[in-house]
């Protein structure tokens, strides 16, 4: 197991939980969750639509409040915590970023296609002018062999990314694909290599433990895994599970114990658990955003879910082809149909 003892961890359910509550955050529920990060001292704290920056529409799903409103009041109450964008582009443009940042946002993560990270270049350059720190997120990392990895990541290295990250946005990596991809990076790369998993297939903890040995030293977590699918890392069990290991987070565990029970399971529609839908999203190699849309499309035109997101897995359909859930169960409720 690595020797490194600094691992810091980025708190994402105030973000990628967001399509766990289809993206109806308010600001009460920011403001206690982050003001309660804050004090269990966890060093970074992302708020934004799910999709990131930008990301309230009707493609993505409408959000109740303004997720600037929502940076606001995550900044208001955090004097230790770092407040972290998410920035897809295309989605979020520059100048949400400039916005994010004049609010106090800190961290910028700019996401894009694991085969496609030559798109991220002038958000990253825009973040460092800007002062923030930066992260490249390789999203669908299941979907490139460690090579192309290594290749798209050195991009953002070179765009001045601090650090890059291996998104298993669809939960799909097995432990020893983790491996093998972090530590390709971490040969090749000199910034800082993260990991952010999906628990769809059971395996977040697993292959973060499998990520931190191959030398990943950031890593996302969300709170009693309020995330898309079946969620992330489990933040406040990865907090005692490095503790165990001897491995410093510097993070409050009875602190985040209690933030989850008393603060985040009471804003859960329903306990964020591991069942047929999500599920299916990290065995058909979905995104896991794609969760709440394909039950939707399900619904109106009557069709298993389940099939929307195998067929979305055999099409290779990647974030920002959301469209394309409509179209699959459409024509799978007309395939369906008596002729
Ligand atoms: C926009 C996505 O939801 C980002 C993410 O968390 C992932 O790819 O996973
Ligand atoms: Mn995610």
């Amino acid at each position: 197991m690595s020797n490194q003892s600094d691992i810091k961890l980025t708190e994402v359910a105030l973000r990628d939980g967001s399509h766990a509550v289809s993206h109806q955050y308010t600001v009460g529920q920011v403001t206690s969750v982050a003001k309660a990060l804050n004090e269990a001292h966890v060093p970074y704290i992302e708020v934004s639509h799910g999709d990131g920056l930008g990301g309230s529409s009707l493609q993505y799903g409408q959000s109740l409040t303004d997720e600037l409103k929502l940076i606001e009041a995550a900044v208001s109450v955090t004097d230790f915590s770092k407040i972290a964008v998410l920035l897809l582009p295309g989605i979020g443009t520059i100048e949400d970023l400039k916005k994010a940042a004049g609010l106090g946002a800190k961290m910028a993560r700019v996401a894009t296609h694991v085969t496609e990270a030559d798109v991220s270049k002038q958000h990253i350059e825009t973040a460092k002018d800007l002062g923030m720190e930066t992260v490249g997120f390789l999203m669908m990392s299941h979907m490139a062999p460690a090579s192309k990895l290594v290749e798209q990541a050195k991009l953002m290295e070179n765009y001045g990314a601090d650090t890059v990250y291996v998104v298993d946005s669809a939960g799909a990596l097995l432990p020893h694909e983790v491996k093998e991809r972090i530590a390709a990076l971490r040969q090749e790369l000199t910034v800082n290599i993260g990991f952010h998993a999906h628990n769809n297939l059971s395996l977040a903890m697993g292959n973060t433990l499998a990520a931190i040995e191959a030398g990943a030293t950031r890593i996302d977590g969300s709170i009693r895994c309020l995330g898309a699918g079946a969620g992330n890392t489990q933040t406040e069990v990865l907090v005692a599970v490095l503790e165990r290991m001897g491995l410093k987070t510097g993070v409050d565990l009875y602190k985040m114990m209690d933030i989850a029970e008393d603060i985040v399971a009471p804003i859960l529609p329903k306990p964020q658990e591991i069942n047929r839908d999500s599920l299916t999203l990290g065995y058909a190699g979905v995104y896991s955003s794609f969760l709440l849309h394909a039950n939707r499309a399900a619904k109106r035109f009557n069709v298993d879910s389940r099939d929307i997101l195998v067929e979305l897995g055999r099409r290779e359909i990647i974030g920002g082809q959301e469209d394309m859930i409509i179209d699959v169960a459409a024509e799978l409720a007309k395939a369906k149909a008596p002729v």
